[in-house]
């Protein structure tokens, strides 16, 4: 069986995928037309999987590049009447071409004080290095601005999220790798952002550092004064966290597995990082690295992340 000469029948499928062409490997076998039956439908429902995947992705992507826009009509958003969207002939991958990389969210959820805004900038600093453009949406920042009249109420919680999820959205447009980190406590409301884009292109990093270990550090000093009563609706303490049941990538600080709870400057520079393979849907690999050579992973395979090595500013 030949595919030279044919033209894919789908844009960006290649010609190995499309159903049809079977190359098997084990020639010298004699001819058993039963079980090279059996293969050969086998063959074919792995064939038929793979381009279902891969049509599925193609709509994906459309519906996701025209969600919430209709060219042609007036349209009511919410609250918004006879709105209409206006397209640019500079698009998302125009400026991806001119900044060389993708634009994309990587949104790190996890308790207060497991370390969120940490690796936030040590993300954005060695992308930064690498020559990548980068912008840190944090949580506490946006409450001192754009979300000032937001409390730490469920709903507005979930407000919180939506404007960030959406402003996010507009910085991967952008071209930018935008960092999002908020405790963002609530699976459905990261969810919801997760949607708004295409996808591979919402990285969710959980930080999955015990309760305990994040008290312990308390930097601002806000477990003690929830712990008294004197914040009510704490994250963790009388305020629930859902932690991520399908994050690509997960961190964790060395002290959870160590049982200490007071690390060591050796503990405090060591962090464990999970890639996600949601494809396979298990655990890739992991990764022990020092705090130092944290993550260099954009664009690359399965999820958005690598993790490289690069020095530490001093
Ligand atoms: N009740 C309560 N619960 C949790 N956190 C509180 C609360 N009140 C104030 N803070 C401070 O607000 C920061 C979290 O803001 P976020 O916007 O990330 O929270 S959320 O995503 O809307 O849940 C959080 O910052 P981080 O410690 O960086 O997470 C706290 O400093
Ligand atoms: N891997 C780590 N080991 C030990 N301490 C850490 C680690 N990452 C962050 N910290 C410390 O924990 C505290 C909270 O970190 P921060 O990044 O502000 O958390 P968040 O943004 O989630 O509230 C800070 O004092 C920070 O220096």
């Amino acid at each position: 069986m030949n595919a030279s000469g044919l033209k894919p029948a789908l844009p960006g499928i290649s010609r190995s995928k499309r159903l049809g062409f079977f190359s098997f490997s084990d020639r010298n076998k004699p001819f058993d037309s039963k079980q090279r039956g059996v293969c050969l439908i086998k063959a074919a429902m792995e064939e038929t999987q793979t381009l279902k995947q891969d049509v599925n992705g193609m709509v994906d992507k459309l519906a996701n590049r025209h969600a919430g826009k209709n060219h042609n009509q007036l349209s009511t958003i919410g609250n918004s009447t006879n709105i209409k969207w206006h397209e640019c002939p500079v698009e998302k991958i125009d400026r991806e071409k001119l900044l060389k990389q993708k634009g994309c969210v990587i949104w790190i959820t996890g308790l207060s004080g497991s370390g969120k805004s940490t690796v936030a900038c040590a993300l954005s600093h060695m992308l930064y290095q690498r020559g990548n453009l980068s912008y840190i949406l944090d949580g506490d920042n946006v409450r001192h601005g754009l979300n000032r009249d937001l409390s730490f109420k469920a709903e507005d919680r979930a407000e919180n999220i939506r404007r960030v999820g959406e402003v996010a959205k507009l910085f991967a447009d952008a071209g930018f790798i935008c960092i999002a980190c908020l405790i963002s406590p609530y699976r459905r409301d990261r969810a919801e952002c997760r949607s708004m884009l295409p996808n591979r292109d919402f990285v969710e990093v959980f930080m999955d550092v015990p309760l305990q270990v994040c008290e312990n550090r308390d930097p601002k000093g806000l477990y003690k004064l929830a712990r008294a009563g004197k914040i009510k609706g704490f994250t963790g303490i009388d305020d629930p966290y859902e932690p991520p049941l399908d994050a690509e990538v997960i961190v964790w600080s060395k002290t959870k597995y160590s049982g200490q709870h007071k690390c060591s400057q050796m503990h405090c520079e060591s962090i464990h990082i999970h890639l996600h393979d949601l494809s396979l849907r298990r655990m890739q690999c992991a990764s022990f690295l020092s705090f130092g050579s944290l993550m260099e992973l954009i664009n690359c395979g399965t999820c958005n992340l690598v993790l490289p090595r690069a020095s530490r500013k001093q």
